[in-house]
């Protein structure tokens, strides 16, 4: 039996999908496995047999990563299964910060006991009046699961929308409707948007890149998104801005005290991808990553690891090896196993910065103690042997 230990709530969809061979332990040192969500693991102890993590969502910043690889952990995160919640929620920003829908909705409220409310509110209403999206322009920083998602959207929206992704993927790329600017200088992007918004992941790399120059070279009255991290924006830079009436307004999903108290911002409690079907997706995803990777080896959307797949194991053994991406290790494994009179079926190998990940097949058994050599040999991590059913 398996154990998975949840740091979070979990979608139940994801922890059945666990199937009969999991159970959820509450107890972390026990976990051969963790699903996560945005709770922090930075200054987690992880347990000696902990193979995997598996987060249900996109950002990967509270989990850390190289600390994961050297420990032999895989990390994976659940690519594009809660974007379309994040572009709706983007677009209820993007209507939230052109038309005043929240004083309007203050407004009556405060106003219930007037028996002439339906005459008042004509007179009132004035006061809540805005802009349309349909003709502007918005700018998208990061064509992503989420960016492209918004970019598409925002041209059914009449928006002209414009896209900056130095890194985009060709499988992003083609998602994107052939309507969609692509912009190659960020700050020829800002300048001329009426609309940005950001959707690039928290890195060191993106840390700020919403700065206080940047900010200054936006449209006067432009409107900025945020339902990416509060990272990647200068929020203090950002509060001067709207203070200053530069910036519009600040539509943000990360509450913080600067955030929560800044003029003209609207700030959610990250609620991006709190709807019950991402919740589900990201957990159903989740789930099946980890098992494939516990049962089969295989690693698909990992985000410290190459992705390797041998399909399902049908016969014989499996050996699954992380190892230090250094010369000779293959070479070491295969050498080792042929001296040993073991042949190998089938081998597929991928680095990812300083590790390594392998896998085996071998027609027969492995006998422990060729196992435990090879879990000896200088750069092993971690050495498993996955057994066909
Ligand atoms: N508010 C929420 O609840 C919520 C939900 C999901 C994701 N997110 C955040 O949104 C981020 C994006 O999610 P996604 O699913 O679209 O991820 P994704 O990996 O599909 O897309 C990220 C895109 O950013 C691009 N990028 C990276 N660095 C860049 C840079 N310096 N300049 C421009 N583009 C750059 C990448 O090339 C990629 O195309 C996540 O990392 C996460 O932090 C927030
Ligand atoms: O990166 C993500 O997927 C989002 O920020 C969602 O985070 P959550 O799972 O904690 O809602």
């Amino acid at each position: 039996m398996y154990k998975v230990h949840c740091m979070n709530n979990i979608a139940k969809a994801g922890t059945d999908r666990l199937g009969a061979n999991y159970e959820l332990t509450d107890a972390l040192e026990d976990a051969d496995a963790i699903m996560v969500r945005s709770a922090s693991l930075h200054e987690t102890q992880f347990p000696k047999g902990l193979l995997a993590i598996a987060r249900a969502g996109a950002g990967v910043n509270n989990i850390p990563l190289d600390r994961c690889a050297d420990e032999g952990i895989v990390v994976f995160n659940t690519p594009g299964a809660n974007a379309n919640a994040v572009k709706e929620l983007v677009f209820a920003g993007l209507l939230l910060a052109s038309r005043d829908i929240v004083g309007g909705i203050e407004w009556v409220r405060a106003n219930a006991d007037d028996p002439d409310l339906a005459k008042h509110a004509e007179k009132a209403k004035k006061q809540f009046a805005g802009h349309e999206l349909a003709g502007k322009r918005l700018g998208v920083i990061g064509l992503g699961a989420i960016g492209a998602a918004v970019a598409n959207t925002a041209t059914r929206f009449g928006m002209q929308a414009v896209g900056y992704d130095p890194y985009l993927s060709v499988s992003a790329a083609w998602n994107l409707d052939r309507r969609i600017e692509h912009a190659d200088d960020l700050s020829r992007l800002v300048a001329d948007c009426d609309y940005i918004t950001i959707h690039v992941p928290a890195m060191d790399s993106t840390k700020n890149m919403v700065n206080a120059e940047l900010i200054s070279q936006m449209k006067p009255g432009a409107v900025v998104l945020n339902f990416a991290r509060n990272t990647i924006v200068d929020e203090r830079a950002m509060a001067a801005a709207l203070a200053e009436g530069h910036i519009a307004r600040y539509v943000t999903d990360f509450p913080n005290p600067v955030s929560a108290d800044m003029k003209n911002a609207i700030v959610l409690p990250h609620l991006g991808a709190s709807t019950t079907e991402a919740e589900e997706n990201c957990a159903v995803m989740a789930a099946e990553e980890l098992r494939d990777f516990i049962e089969n080896g295989n690693i698909t959307h990992s985000v410290n690891f190459g992705a390797v797949d041998l399909g399902p194991i049908a016969s014989g053994e499996r050996l699954a090896i992380i190892h230090q991406n250094v010369q000779g290790m293959i070479g070491k494994f295969s050498q080792y196993l042929a001296d040993n009179g073991i042949n190998i079926e089938n081998m597929a190998n991928k680095s990812r910065g300083s590790m390594a990940y392998t896998l085996i097949d071998i027609a027969g058994e492995v006998p422990a103690d060729v196992i435990d050599r090879l879990a000896q040999a200088g750069g092993v991590r971690r050495i498993r042997v996955i057994r066909s059913k």
